[in-house]
């Protein structure tokens, strides 16, 4: 019998993310890459001393309260751990860690993306072609809003957010943040920092999400706060779909009070809103934030740097709870 603890690595991780694990740890994983159930991740965590999830897997408190004492440490295979019910696992003297750093860059590169996308208007463009709809060419044709010069609003100014700005200043855009806790000013590197959104909305030309659900930022983006952006601002969301009323955002959209949206992430995943498919100008991607193929290697060491450091009797980098 193995004397290798026992892991259920829950999703397809990447090849040499996979190949690390099995030459330290007795895996269990399942090719057909379906998210886990409630059900399936308490059956299993009887067989198991360590998971390491994606935020596909919800870990609520009653799946938490059903959890074999046998499971000692959740290895999550994301930064955002919304997905969590942290409270509950830190009751249950579970270990929780995620995976910070490794995927700021590819995040903000979609967010970018999703900004001069929407702004643009890339993937009208591409449909025109690819439908045959180009038939001619005119000043007037596929205008879209300029990027360059800019006011960016950035809520969230963690390791996501400041990758976000330094990108957005490569584009001369002028950024103000609101964040729970002012940057140093070094870190600021020339960012506006507004204690709350009252001040910062109006600002927003561009307003980009980078933030983590909480029960202080669900819903953050509605009626009232759209409204206090300037008229035809352009939000962007690589963080999470509940940070926004869905239907405020279709209600700014119709009226123009919103020119457009990039989002990465929405309530109903995977899915989407199909609401939104009917507005050409919200641009949309299926949860790629983190999605390249260096960034899914390095989270994949992340969680199991952080799953060495728990077996070796360490603390492990990345510890929530
Ligand atoms: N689309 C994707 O694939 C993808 C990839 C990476 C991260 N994310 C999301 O982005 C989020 C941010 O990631 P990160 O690595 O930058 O995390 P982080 O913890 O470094 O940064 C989050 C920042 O938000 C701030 N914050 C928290 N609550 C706030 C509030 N009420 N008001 C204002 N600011 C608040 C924190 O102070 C922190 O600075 C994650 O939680 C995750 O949900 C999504
Ligand atoms: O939070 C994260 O790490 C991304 O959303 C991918 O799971």
């Amino acid at each position: 019998m193995s004397s290798k603890p026992v892991v259920w690595i829950t999703r397809t991780l990447s090849a040499n993310t996979l190949e690390r694990a099995r030459a330290h740890y007795s895996v269990i994983f399942d090719p057909s890459d379906t998210p886990a159930d409630a059900a399936t991740i308490i059956a299993r965590s009887a067989e198991v001393d360590a998971i390491i999830p994606c935020h596909s897997e919800a870990f609520t408190a009653e799946v938490v309260a059903q959890l074999s004492d046998r499971v000692k440490i959740i290895a999550n295979h994301s930064v955002g751990v919304d997905h969590c019910d942290l409270n509950a696992l830190q009751q249950r003297g579970i270990v929780v860690t995620n995976t910070p750093d490794v995927l700021s860059d590819a995040t903000a590169e979609i967010a970018m993306l999703l900004l001069l996308g929407a702004a643009r208007r890339a993937a009208e463009g591409d449909h025109m072609i690819r439908s045959g709809e180009w038939k001619n060419w005119s000043p007037s044709f596929m205008v879209g809003h300029q990027v360059t010069g800019k006011r960016i609003g950035i809520i969230g100014m963690g390791k996501v957010g400041q990758v976000m700005a330094r990108r957005a200043r490569g584009f001369d855009m002028e950024v103000h943040y609101h964040n729970r806790k002012r940057l140093s000013v070094e870190d600021e590197q020339g960012a506006i920092f507004h204690e709350t959104l009252d001040t910062l909305l109006p600002q927003a030309q561009f307003l980009s999400l980078h933030c983590p659900t909480t029960d202080t930022t669900r819903g953050m983006i509605n009626q009232d706060t759209l409204s206090a952006l300037p008229q035809g601002a352009i939000l962007i969301n690589t963080a999470r779909g509940p940070l926004i009323d869905e239907a405020a955002l279709l209600a700014a959209i119709e009226s123009g009070q919103l020119a457009a949206a990039g989002l990465d992430c929405f309530v109903n995943e995977p899915g989407g809103n199909t609401e939104f498919s009917k507005y050409k100008q919200i641009f949309m991607l299926p949860h790629i934030g983190s999605a390249t193929f260096e960034t899914r290697d390095a989270m994949g060491y992340r969680a199991l740097d952080n799953l060495d450091a728990f077996f070796a009797g360490k603390e492990p980098t990345d510890r929530l709870v």
